[in-house]
């Protein structure tokens, strides 16, 4: 067939071809469109990843009301963050801050502002919180005195008299129940998670509880308990644990009371016989020890109502409600006992009319010293809650 007789016909083998290698191409240019794209996402998050980190001293960020905050001295080591002084409106606050990838700090938001809702006295206000350029979160809190574990280790005696012990004691348990409230565990009731106010603001005959990394609903929406998950992990800082937590139990409202308990007796005594323990499991048979055999030993230097209290958090179940109410009855007792008078006068108070605590908020004692004596808060399984 020559070529002037060669019919067009639409759609000929060629014209097919041609179309194909049309198709191949535009495919081939999405897909290079989309390898791009998803470099570009790579490199983004591995920018972003770069860019994870926790401010430092000296550093200066600006909240989303466009005030300028300027992170003054470090006030504390967290095991997922740091606490800085900071001028806010004139006035000396604390900020927390962790790496933006962290996620800790929300749960601590929202456990606080449930505090704030509900006017509980023995939580920090919260002034401020965000997120800096996806690189670190923070939150703006009152400024605490030195925490009770750096109160206790600065004592000559390493202890608190027994005034001091049963005010904490009565302090701090109407913190926890508190907390327990307004639905929330805390799952880390330890020492170096509550502090004094400070005199400056008036509030240093006030125990503030602080630190909700761990912290847990333990209501669900129309505030009906949630029932126990049975074995989900270790949760809490080996040294103050409660017995179901070695048992890596889903912990409840009486587990909080057994850490408080052996944390005043520590505050008392001057130190729990497993304190030179690391061992998790070894630490949780001397805490079984302590109620069998070594019993007379461990509540040897404690007022019998101790022993009294023990057994009654040894007796609740998961869902029971602690008998808060009974067991200040108890410490007020102790306090009668040996004529404890109603003012309060800290075991750490010095002459007041000359002492401000603003200037001593930063404690001698290093935080890298408080982690290896008691132990770093411990969470075996994050993602289950
Ligand atoms: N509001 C505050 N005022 C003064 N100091 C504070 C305040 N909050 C925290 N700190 C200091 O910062 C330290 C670390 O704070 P926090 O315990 O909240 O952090 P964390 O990372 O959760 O620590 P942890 O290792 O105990 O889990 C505290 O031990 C305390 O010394």
């Amino acid at each position: 067939m020559s070529h002037t007789d060669m019919v067009v016909i639409p759609n000929t083998p060629t014209l097919v071809a041609e179309e194909n290698v049309e198709k191949i191409r535009a495919a081939a240019e999405l897909a290079a469109k989309e390898a791009a794209r998803i470099h570009r996402v790579s490199l983004r998050e591995k920018k972003e990843e770069k860019k994870d980190r926790l401010p430092v001293q000296g550093e200066m960020f600006e909240t989303d009301k466009g005030e300028q905050i300027i992170l003054k001295q470090k006030l504390g080591d967290g095991a997922m963050g740091h606490v800085f002084l900071i001028s806010k409106d004139g006035r000396a606050m604390a900020v927390k801050t962790e790496k933006f990838s962290t996620g800790m700090l929300p749960m601590e938001i929202k456990v606080l502002l449930s505090t704030m809702r509900e006017k509980c006295k023995h939580f920090c206000r919260i002034h401020d919180y965000g997120t800096i350029r996806r690189e670190y979160n923070y939150m703006i809190i009152s400024l605490l005195g030195r925490d009770l574990y750096r109160l206790r280790s600065e004592m000559p005696t390493r202890s608190f008299s027994i005034s001091t012990t049963t005010k904490i004691a009565l302090e701090t348990l109407e913190s926890i129940e508190e907390l327990h409230s307004v639905g929330y565990l805390s799952r880390d009731v330890k020492p170096s998670n509550f502090a004094p106010g400070l005199r400056d603001f008036k509030e240093h005959k006030t125990i503030f509880m602080f630190d909700f990394g761990l912290a847990k609903k333990y209501v669900d929406r129309e505030h009906r308990k949630l029932k126990s998950r049975g074995e989900v992990g270790w949760r809490g800082t080996v040294r103050y644990g409660s017995l179901n937590a070695h048992k890596r139990l889903d912990l409840g409202r009486r587990d909080d009371l057994e850490c408080w308990f052996y944390m005043l007796v520590e505050m008392h005594v001057g130190e729990l016989p497993w304190r030179f323990l690391t061992d998790r499991t070894a630490v949780g048979k001397a805490k079984i020890h302590a109620r069998e055999e070594g019993r007379p030993n461990f509540f040897f230097k404690l007022p019998q109502q101790f022993e009294t209290i023990l057994k009654m958090i040894d007796g609740y179940a998961f869902e029971t409600r602690p008998e808060y109410r009974q067991m200040k009855k108890l410490i007020n007792e102790i306090r009668v006992e040996n004529q404890c008078s109603d003012r309060i006068k800290w075991d750490w108070q010095t002459d007041e009319s000359q002492y401000s605590e603003l200037t001593e908020a930063v404690s001698v004692m290093s935080d890298m010293a408080i982690l290896a004596e008691q132990g770093a808060t411990n969470v075996t399984d994050r993602n289950q809650g």
